[in-house]
């Protein structure tokens, strides 16, 4: 995200782009019908994602505004070169999910994670990329309480 931040502070462009997080959402949700997996949850964990992402690109603006950082030296194009290595990295994480579904989708596997504090300069972030793994209230999820789900 140091990367995409830099990307926009040089270029002077909106930390948002509705449109971009639109269409990923709306992908994510077919990948995840295709991988079996439930399209809510997965668009509901992307969604906190790019809440996470972006907590991250308003704190260091607000440290770079606050220092009059000037522009940075070579940064890669965000459309070009940062936006197709999130997208792959996209893929990879839906994989990781597929490999790992019948784990995340074990009610009660959150509570592991309850609680943990993971060392960073972003909390606020953490907390948002955090929350679809430790809610996960069946409402939020679309993954049905382990008891009506068919065995595998
Ligand atoms: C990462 C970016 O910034 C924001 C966060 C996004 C994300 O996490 O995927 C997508 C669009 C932007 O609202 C970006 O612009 O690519």
């Amino acid at each position: 995200m140091e990367q995409v931040s830099k990307s926009k502070w040089n270029t002077k462009s909106s930390i948002e782009d509705p449109e971009r997080e639109q269409k990923i959402l709306a992908d994510v949700a077919v990948k995840a019908r295709e991988l079996g997996l439930s399209p809510q949850w997965v668009q509901h964990f992307f969604r906190l994602q790019m809440e996470a992402s972006k907590q991250v690109q308003y704190q260091l603006f607000a440290e770079w505004h606050e220092t009059s950082q000037a522009q940075f030296p070579e940064v890669l194009d965000l459309k070009t070169a940062i936006r197709p290595r999130l997208d792959s990295l996209d893929d990879k994480i839906l994989a990781a999910m597929k490999a790992n579904w019948s784990t995340l989708s074990l009610r009660g596997a959150n509570q592991q994670l309850q609680g943990c504090e993971v060392p960073t300069k972003f909390p606020k972030a953490m907390a948002f990329a955090l929350t679809p793994l430790t809610d996960r209230s069946s409402e939020t999820t679309g993954i049905a309480p382990a008891s009506t789900r068919a065995k595998p």
